[in-house]
Formats: structure tokens, sequence, C-alpha cells
């Protein structure tokens, strides 16, 4: 695989804070690469050093084997994180304007298809909602047609539905050869959409690799959490007499290695001693955890399968009081 986006050791201060501590990364041909990390981890400085935006103090970027500056514009596409259009012109005139700043641009009216403002397309910008607005700008970005297209969080502020229109968009686009490199907060859109996962924190790229083989390297084992609300003591006691290794953590109670048939066992253990807990969670590992071992951050909560909660509905909702 050819690499189309090459970034060696690179460095961006803003006085005493150090945006990018250097990082270095390489991005193939076709591949969808996303870059996960909170606020202020360096996202948006990267995006805008690997796109010419904002030069670095030292380091370099190639782009098509070129200088960023020097690349050619009509394949490269770029969807900032603050994008502020002309709020007068109208979505559909937004995307004809875009697309006239190209030699060669797509039918704007595809490409409000596309993002799903065929329907709003006569509404000024000022008058969209946010995630229309978003889409909209998702389309200027795609009217060259890039060949390379720089996503800085795409789906911020977006509902759940348009996220995953939005990124049908974006597979429909890998799957027909476009380079994707994105950023996002959101562990289900990297898992979802990416080939490999960068995990920036405090300017360090800390970890690349795909979402399984992160997953697999960092996440920890399967576990149940349990929240007690009221100290662990006596959930600890209950566990003690079991083979599970438990941990007090931030989340709750952590009891490690247990499989969905072990689950069981931990619920009649509690059960037994009557313990109370507000929820008995088992987790897979995931992004989320692979992320906060590495970095020792967090970026988002975490996906679990609840087998319980405050509402006590569930067969295996909070233990007796
Ligand atoms: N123009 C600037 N002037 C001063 N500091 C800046 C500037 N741009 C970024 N920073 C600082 O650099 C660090 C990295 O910011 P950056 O915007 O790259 O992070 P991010 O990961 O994109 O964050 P977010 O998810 O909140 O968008 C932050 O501490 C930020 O305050």
């Amino acid at each position: 695989m050819n690499d189309v986006l090459v970034a060696e050791d690179l460095r961006r201060s803003y006085g005493d804070t150090e945006a990018l501590a250097g990082v270095s990364l390489s991005v193939g041909e076709g591949e969808v690469f996303a870059l996960i990390g909170p606020n202020g981890a360096g996202k948006t400085t990267l995006v805008r050093a690997l796109t010419g935006t904002t030069d670095p103090d030292s380091g370099s970027v190639s782009v098509f084997g070129t200088a960023p500056e020097s690349a050619d514009r009509q394949r490269l596409g770029l969807l900032p994180q603050s994008f502020d259009p002309p709020e007068r012109l109208t979505a559909r005139e937004l995307v004809e304007y875009y697309a006239g700043l190209y030699d060669e641009a797509r039918d704007p009216e595809e490409v409000l298809a596309e993002v799903g403002m065929a329907d709003d397309d006569g509404t000024r910008y000022e008058n969209l909602s946010g995630g229309q607005r978003r889409r909209t700008c998702v389309g200027t970005a795609l009217v060259n047609d890039p060949d390379l297209l720089f996503l800085d969080e795409p789906t911020t502020g977006i509902d759940p539905a348009g996220r995953r229109a939005l990124w049908d968009l974006i597979e429909g686009l890998a799957d027909r050869g476009t380079t994707v490199f994105l950023t996002t907060h959101y562990m289900e859109e990297a898992e979802r959409l990416a080939d490999r996962v960068g995990l920036l924190a405090d300017g360090e790229l800390a970890a690349v690799g795909s979402p399984s083989e992160l997953v697999a390297e960092y996440g920890g084992r399967t576990r149940v959490v349990v929240e007690t609300g009221e100290g662990d003591g006596e959930a600890r006691e209950a566990l003690a007499g079991t083979d599970f290794e438990v941990e007090s953590t931030a989340e709750g109670l952590v009891i490690g290695g247990v499989r969905p048939e072990d689950i069981g066992e931990v619920v009649t253990a509690l059960n037994d001693r009557g313990v109370a807990y507000d929820a008995l969670t088992w987790k897979q590992p995931d992004l989320e955890d692979a992320f906060l071992r590495v970095t020792g951050q967090s970026v988002a909560g975490g996906a679990g399968v609840s087998l319980g909660g405050d509402s006590g509905e569930t067969a295996l909702a909070g233990g007796e009081r």
C-alpha cells in the first residue's frame, strides 16, 4: 500500500502548551485512519499541521509525496472542526459555491443528496439545525471528489441517526477508495469506520493499530463491575471465596476475567451474603479501555452490557437492601 500521508516527528507549541510533542504516522492509500483523543489532546493541531493550515515548529509532513502547501488541492478535502461559512447562503448555494472553487467538481445536487440535505437544500445556513449544518459542511468537503479527505470531528453535535447516516457515507467513500483521516471523541465511530486508530494524548501518539489489535493488546479482560454506592467491603467479602480477582476502581468493584457463563456465580455470591448494589454490568474490553490503559486518561463513557440498574427492572437488578 502506498503511503499518501506521512508525518515525521511533528512538534507544535503554543506558548507553554505543547500541543504536538513529536508525532509520527503514515496513512496508506485507501485507508481510514481515526485519531482518538480527549479535548485538548492535539487532534485539531495535528490535522492543521497535516493539511498545511498551520506550520509545525519542527518535523515534516508529506501529502501525496510533497509538502502539504504544494499538494494538489483538487485531490484534497478538508472539513475543519470550526467552519463558519456565510450564514445567509442556502445549503445548495454553499455547496455550489465550493464546487465553483475547483477546476473539476461533482454535481452539487448529487453531493447534497449524499449528505442527506436534498430536502433542505433551500434553507439558509443560519436556519439549519446543528446536524444539518455539519452535513452541509461535509458536503462542501466532498465537492471536488477528493482522494484524501480530512474530517475533524465530523459528527460532533449530530444526533445518533445523523451520525449513522454520516458513517454510511464515510464507509461508502472508503469503499470507493478515498483515503480518510478523521478525528473523533466517539469510540464507536472509530471502531466502526477505521482500519487503524491512533490514540493521541497530551500531544503524543500513544499507540496505533487496528481497533481489534488495540483492544486485544491493551483492553484487558472481560469483567463485571458492581456499583455498590456504599463502599465495596461487603462485596469484596462475598467474593473472597471465589476464584475471581476483585479490584476497587472509580467505576466500582471490578471483578476480572468473568466470562458470560460466570455471571450467575458472581450474582449468587453477592446475593447469598445479602450485598446491596445499585448496578451490575458485564463489560467486554473496548477501545475506551485500551485508551485508558495506554494513556491513563478517559475519552468518553465506554459501552457495556448492563444487567441491572437503579430501576431494578431486570432479573439481575440491584441486590438486597
Ligand atoms: N491557537 C492556539 N493558541 C493557543 N493554544 C492553542 C491554540 N490551538 C490549540 N491550542 C492548545 O493546544 C492544545 C491542543 O489543542 P487542539 O485544539 O489541537 O486539541 P483537540 O484534541 O483538537 O481538542 P478538542 O477535542 O477539544 O477539539 C490545547 O491545550 C489547546 O488549548
